[in-house]
């Protein structure tokens, strides 16, 4: 069946171990397997690590830099050289590619968001395998995803893909690091968010050499793209085969169940695009009438303000536990919501001294968390 398919693939498998060469049949099987998704009809994308990987080896460096300029110059010798190389075997496989290169801000603003969800879907009609990376070259910190495993699920979600494969060294999640602790368990199967808390996998400090996030990354992409609807699976990247496997139906890996929430487009981008940068703390009712009854938040549920924020901006909402319960835009700054926080709606022009919005945060701009 034709679905959509984003594959998300880390230095530590695109490369060597030892000499942070590029792994050339990881990737020769890898092309194979997404050109061979592409002829069966499905629509693929590929989010490939490997900048920063790739341009140490090609300068010698043994060791991954530390300070940001280098790392930003070191991508940049990278990034070309990864894409020609992918270019190559895709061209072998006559299958057409285009280079992604995004960053954080891509994705606040609406407009921005809107017109990069329309690239991906040109792409993808017209047949072609996008390959996506940070824009590591001129990203800043304030606007980095910072690791691709957060990237690929929030390129899942924007081109609402049906599964989301996160290959790299490992065959799948452990209850701990299997590298440091041999009687780690494996770990098939995830049904829910709140399993996985269950299961208390620890995940070590960092990945391996050349990788960046290590275990906590990934599961924390899985979060967000079974959030939106995404099957997910951790499996070996050193195996591209075991995609076609996979999507066969065979047991291979770890499997993150989707959840059952279908967000629409503006939703996604509400969840996933925005970065919230204030927290406004509810009581009961207010978190009763927005979780349960399909309602708008209103000033007089608001318990407490945090952050910094202006109206139009994302914040996050939450219970007076500080368990975020939504994500939504705002109506009002933080000076005004400080104002008029537990007032009735009719009080807040006479507070403010001018007419606004009479909900803080409206419920079609309010999208729920788990
Ligand atoms: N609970 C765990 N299960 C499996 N692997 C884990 C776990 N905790 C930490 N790891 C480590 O995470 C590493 C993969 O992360 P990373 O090096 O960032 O890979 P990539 O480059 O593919 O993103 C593995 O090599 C493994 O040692
Ligand atoms: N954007 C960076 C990779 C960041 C990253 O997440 O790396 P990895 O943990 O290997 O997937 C690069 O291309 O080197």
């Amino acid at each position: 069946m034709a679905q959509t398919v984003v594959v998300k693939i880390g230095t530590s498998s695109l490369t060597q171990p030892e000499t942070g060469q590029l792994a050339l049949s990881t990737i020769a099987a890898l092309v194979e397997v997404l050109s061979t998704l592409r002829q069966q009809g499905s629509q693929v994308v590929l989010v490939s690590s490997g900048a920063i990987g790739v341009g140490c080896a090609r300068l010698g460096m043994t060791d991954r830099p530390k300070s940001i300029a280098l790392k930003q110059a070191v991508a940049a010798v990278g990034q070309g050289r990864l894409m020609r190389i992918y270019d190559d075997f895709f061209t072998a496989m006559q299958q057409p590619i285009a280079q992604v290169l995004l960053t954080r801000g891509d994705l606040i603003e609406r407009s921005r968001y809107v017109n990069v969800y329309r690239t991906f879907q040109e792409l993808l009609q017209l047949g072609v395998v996008p390959i996506v990376n940070e824009n590591d070259t001129v990203a800043v910190d304030e606007l980095k995803f910072g690791d691709n495993d957060t990237l690929s699920a929030l390129v899942a979600s924007l081109v609402d893909a049906d599964w989301l494969f996160l290959l790299t060294d490992v065959d799948r999640l452990y209850s701990d690091d299997p590298r440091s602790n041999p009687d780690a368990q494996p770990i098939s199967r995830v049904q829910s968010i709140k399993q996985l808390a269950e299961l208390q996998v620890q995940t070590g400090s960092a990945g391996s050499r050349w990788g960046t996030g290590g275990m906590v990354t990934k599961i924390a992409a899985a979060q967000i793209a079974t959030g939106a609807g995404v099957r997910t699976v951790i499996t070996q990247g050193r195996s591209p085969m075991n995609l076609l496997k996979i999507l066969a139906g065979e047991a291979i890996g770890t499997q993150f169940e989707p959840q059952p929430r279908p967000f629409n487009a503006r939703q996604r981008w509400i969840a996933h695009g925005l970065v919230s940068t204030g927290k406004l703390i509810l009581d009961d009712g207010a978190v009763e009438a927005i979780s349960n009854a399909g309602k708008s938040l209103l000033a007089a549920g608001i318990l407490q303000v945090e952050g910094e924020f202006e109206s139009h901006d994302a914040v996050t909402l939450c219970d007076r536990s500080g368990l975020e319960i939504a994500k939504g835009l705002v109506n009002y700054s933080r000076e005004e919501l400080q104002k008029i926080q537990g007032h009735q709606s009719e009080e807040i022009p006479i507070i403010l001294g001018y007419e606004g919005a009479e909900t803080i945060v409206h419920r079609d701009n309010l999208v729920l968390s788990h």
